[in-house]
């Protein structure tokens, strides 16, 4: 087998994938927050069966417009095992549209529990196949080292909480690690190097398998996290915040500095509010702007 023969057969990684979709879609992520507001503003009744409607119009309007589209799983959750039938239904329509789904899951626990949960969502031909899960590694980044392999062995993706965008994590995500190989780093800055340290010692590709969170309404640099640093540009970043929590397209590359061609510009609220009929023109806008701002 010739060497570019062997490469096309391998799975793509999640890396790869995602370096397709932004240069075919842009970096937009539409998130799928279906707020009981916002179920009843789009006349759907709070129930399993609306926030399966919900979910599915938000695919109908991203697909084409948009990169990415994250529902976040607690507002299915809500509604139990027929609000998980309907997230599946979601998922496996928004994969169906040739959208990349981050599962917004925010898993965490003790090793053998979370690979359990990162089975459930990045295992091919699981029921909630997804393209990407986030995760917390607030129980030490060895924590996540099973969904870390899961991840790259299936050409599915992880994004750890590193800094994110609601103001009350500061004290703990900027608090310094007692001990280890990281002591008198951040928290934050502490799971960045982690993170890179795994995508390192897999093969090359345009971006990591693993990336990270990095909430766009705080000022990474109170987290000791460096925007200049060298390990910036590979690093997939879930960047929350824009829209309804305050932060500006426009200033992605004042935020994000090096990270900036990583960053995923995701919103929900800000876009959702549009309502059913005008959430494809909203998005196609914001992918636009998205696009006008950086690449
Ligand atoms: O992982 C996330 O997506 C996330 C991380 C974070 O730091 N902040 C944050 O807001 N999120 C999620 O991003 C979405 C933000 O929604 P909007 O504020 O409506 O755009 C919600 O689903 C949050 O759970």
């Amino acid at each position: 087998m010739t060497e570019a023969s062997s490469t096309s057969t391998a799975t793509a990684s999640f890396g790869d994938r995602l370096a397709a979709a932004f240069a075919a879609h842009g970096r937009l992520c539409v998130g799928i927050d279906p707020h009981a507001h916002l179920l009843a503003d789009w006349g759907l009744e709070a129930s399993a069966v609306g926030v399966r409607a919900f979910g599915l119009r938000v695919v109908e309007a991203a697909a084409g417009r948009a990169a990415i589209v994250k529902p976040q799983v607690a507002f299915f959750e809500r509604y139990g095992s027929a609000g998980y039938a309907a997230l599946e239904d979601v998922v496996g329509a928004a994969r169906d549209a040739g959208l990349l789904v981050i599962a917004d899951a925010k898993r965490g626990d003790i090793g053998t529990s979370v690979a359990a949960y990162a089975e459930a969502w990045l295992t091919p031909g699981s029921a909630l196949e997804a393209d990407a899960m986030t995760i917390a590694a607030f129980q030490g980044v060895g924590s996540i080292a099973e969904p870390m392999r899961l991840a790259e062995a299936t050409g599915k993706g992880l994004f750890v909480l590193a800094a994110t965008s609601n103001p009350e994590a500061a004290a703990v995500q900027q608090a310094v690690v007692a001990g280890g190989p990281r002591a008198g780093m951040t928290v934050a800055r502490a799971i960045i190097e982690d993170v890179h340290a795994f995508n390192q010692e897999q093969a090359p590709h345009p971006f990591g398998t693993v990336g990270l969170v990095l909430g766009a309404t705080v000022a990474l640099g109170d987290y000791g996290i460096d925007t200049a640093t060298a390990v910036a540009p590979a690093l997939p970043v879930l960047a929350p915040g824009f829209g309804h929590q305050g932060a500006r397209v426009e200033d992605v590359d004042r935020l994000f500095g090096a990270f900036a061609p990583g960053v995923i510009v995701s919103e929900s609220r800000g876009l959702l509010t549009a309502g059913p009929d005008g959430l494809a023109d909203a998005v196609a806008r914001r992918a636009e702007e998205v696009r006008a701002s950086h690449g």
